[in-house]
């Protein structure tokens, strides 16, 4: 587990984290979710300590990171960022980086086939990192991070260029992983796909987290949504009186219900107006990230 204390970063006037308090528990995956430049990469770089805060402390597994640089090394035995593809190394194989890997976190626990049979690399797994495509080497990377084994896992845009297959692919391998115990963190931007696998989603807003989805305790957001695909100005005016109408970026637009007492009322009223095409629930994370940002 990780836990941040009171972390405040800024860099100048702008104000990136402010005074954040989260803890991220084991065999869970966390999803964060921003736009560009709203501070996903700030947040894992000081909880990889890369980046130090300007109040506040990193709690990994109980005892506080990192003050001394001796300490660094076992640091980065339990917590471990994805590597990016600017980091692989064109004149080596994928399977040389995963045996250096291998070395260099001293697994014993893994194997270097299991991993590439997993992630079903072996047909170029052998061939030089310079010929391999964006997908493939970004499948390298996700395999480093497996093989790396720590408890603590960081993902900054992990699906980054990678088809469906392999989406659901490594989506699978994320899920085994967190099956097994781990901590994994997620910055992304494949909303659909985060959405599926996390435990708990928080969106990343004027320097805090604020909740989307907890699968334990539900949604941040309680009120019920309903979502009509078309909806006539004169209608909309007189759904209006009455209730909070929200235009999304397409087409559709959203009736706000702040409880369910007030869905049948509102679903008759919409029906006695002509509109029986509609959908009820919570907001898609989606929607959720085109009405916030
Ligand atoms: N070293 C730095 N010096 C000055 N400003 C910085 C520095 N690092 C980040 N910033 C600023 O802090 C803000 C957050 O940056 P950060 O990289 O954390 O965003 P992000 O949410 O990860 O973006 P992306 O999705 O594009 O990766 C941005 O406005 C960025 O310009």
């Amino acid at each position: 587990m990780i836990e941040l204390k009171n972390i405040s970063v800024n860099f100048g006037k702008l104000q990136v984290l402010d005074d954040i308090s989260f803890l991220f528990k084991a065999g869970e995956v966390v999803g964060l979710v921003a736009p560009n430049g709203t501070g996903k990469s700030t947040m894992l770089n000081v909880m990889m300590n890369y980046l130090k805060p300007q109040t506040g402390e990193v709690i990994v597994n109980g005892s506080k990171t990192y003050k001394k640089d001796s300490k660094k090394n076992e640091l980065y035995q339990v917590i471990s960022m994805m590597p990016d593809q600017n980091d692989l190394y064109g004149h080596l194989s994928g399977y040389d980086h995963l045996k250096l890997y291998q070395e260099l976190w001293q697994i014993t626990r893994l194997s270097v086939e299991d991993i590439v049979s997993e992630l079903e690399m072996s047909h170029y797994v052998k061939k030089k990192v310079s010929s391999y495509s964006l997908g493939m080497k970004q499948r390298l990377c996700f395999a480093l991070q497996i093989m790396s084994d720590t408890s603590i896992m960081l993902m900054d845009e992990v699906m980054n260029g990678l088809d469906p297959k392999n989406v659901e692919l490594i989506s699978q391998v994320i899920v085994r992983k967190k099956n097994e115990g781990k901590t994994i963190i997620i910055a992304s931007h494949l909303l659909e796909n985060l959405e599926k696998y996390s435990d708990r989603i928080y969106f990343l807003e004027n320097g805090k987290m604020n909740l989307y989805l907890d699968k334990e305790i539900g949604y941040g957001d309680k009120s019920i949504y309903i979502k009509i695909p078309y909806l006539e100005e004169n209608v909309m005016n007189k759904l209006s009186e009455t209730y909070p109408i929200i235009h999304l970026s397409t087409n559709d637009s959203l009736l706000r219900l702040e409880d369910k007492t007030l869905l049948e009322q509102a679903t008759n009223e919409l029906i006695a107006n002509g509109i029986i095409q509609f959908s009820v629930g919570n907001l898609s994370l989606a929607d959720a990230y085109k009405l916030k940002f």
